[in-house]
């Protein structure tokens, strides 16, 4: 198993922000948190990561490959998390850093997490940027010249260029317009499976969730209060909250649909 997560509860300030939440990651798995904005999902996915503001509390388990994330020091998680997790966020433009070029950014962990030559390190660069659908020529751009689109497919260069088992991606596509979303969605998936690495993926929307991820669960107030399989959910799905969702998903392709006609 990948990842396991029991029992986690996050409180900030007196305030409890995730409850008592539980699920698994199976290797080579897709597996997708969705709930509204504000029900708690990143901030699960920020636990995982060892990413929590400063005042947070953190209580449960959360076992990576079977070792204990939840109290590890700083350095032994930023170690893990360079080592074996990958993450995309949803604003490819905060999560890039301005002042480097997208090769030196897609450079970086290996730089950090890995000893290797500079040559070797160019050559996975150019393999990854070109896995990722970017020219050469775009190696030595910044960030703020290129496209949204452009921009996420050199975050996804950056978390994939270590080979991490664990991939978590917090609502990547949800900056992006519809036909960039569909093919940054798609790459994801592709380059996820041809790894045989696990994904963790955070939507609001069931739409693109039934695209991409094989279970899910759903989270509502910090909580989950119904899981299983994607398509079961759609179809089957249980809980109110669940059934707005599905109802928020199949409005909008209606919506689309009918103005196509
Ligand atoms: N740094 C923080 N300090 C205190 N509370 C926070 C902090 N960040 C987020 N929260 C609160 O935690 C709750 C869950 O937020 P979270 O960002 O996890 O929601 P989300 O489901 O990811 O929403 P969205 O889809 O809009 O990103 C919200 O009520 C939010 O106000």
């Amino acid at each position: 198993m990948s990842l396991v997560v029991e029992g986690l509860s996050v409180e900030i300030s007196g305030r409890q922000i995730v409850r008592n939440v539980s699920f698994q990651v199976a290797d080579g798995e897709r597996v997708g948190l969705i709930g509204s904005s504000g029900s708690g999902k990143s901030m699960i996915t920020k636990a995982i990561l060892g990413l929590l503001p400063e005042q947070a509390t953190v209580n449960g388990s959360i076992r990576l490959f079977g070792e204990e994330l939840v109290g590890i020091g700083e350095e032994k998680m930023a170690d893990l998390r360079g080592s074996y997790m990958g993450a995309i966020f949803q604003n490819p433009s905060d999560s890039l850093n301005p002042v480097l070029t997208v090769a030196q950014q897609v450079s970086l962990p290996l730089r950090l997490h890995y000893r290797l030559s500079k040559g070797q390190r160019q050559q996975r660069v150019e393999s990854m940027l070109d896995e990722v659908g970017l020219d050469g020529h775009v190696a030595g751009k910044y960030p703020s010249q290129l496209s949204g689109g452009q921009q996420q497919r050199v975050a996804i260069a950056t978390a994939l260029v270590t080979s991490p088992k664990v991939i978590i991606a917090d609502e990547p596509t949800t900056a992006l317009d519809a036909i960039t979303q569909r093919s940054i969605i798609d790459l994801l998936t592709c380059l996820v499976d041809r790894s045989g690495a696990s994904l963790l993926f955070v939507t609001h929307d069931f739409a693109v969730l039934s695209r991409v991820c094989q279970r899910s669960y759903v989270i509502d107030h910090g909580d989950v209060i119904e899981g299983g399989n994607t398509q079961v959910l759609l179809q089957q799905p249980q809980e109110s909250v669940t059934k707005e969702l599905v109802k928020a998903a199949r409005t909008l392709t209606l919506h689309v649909s009918n103005h196509g006609q």
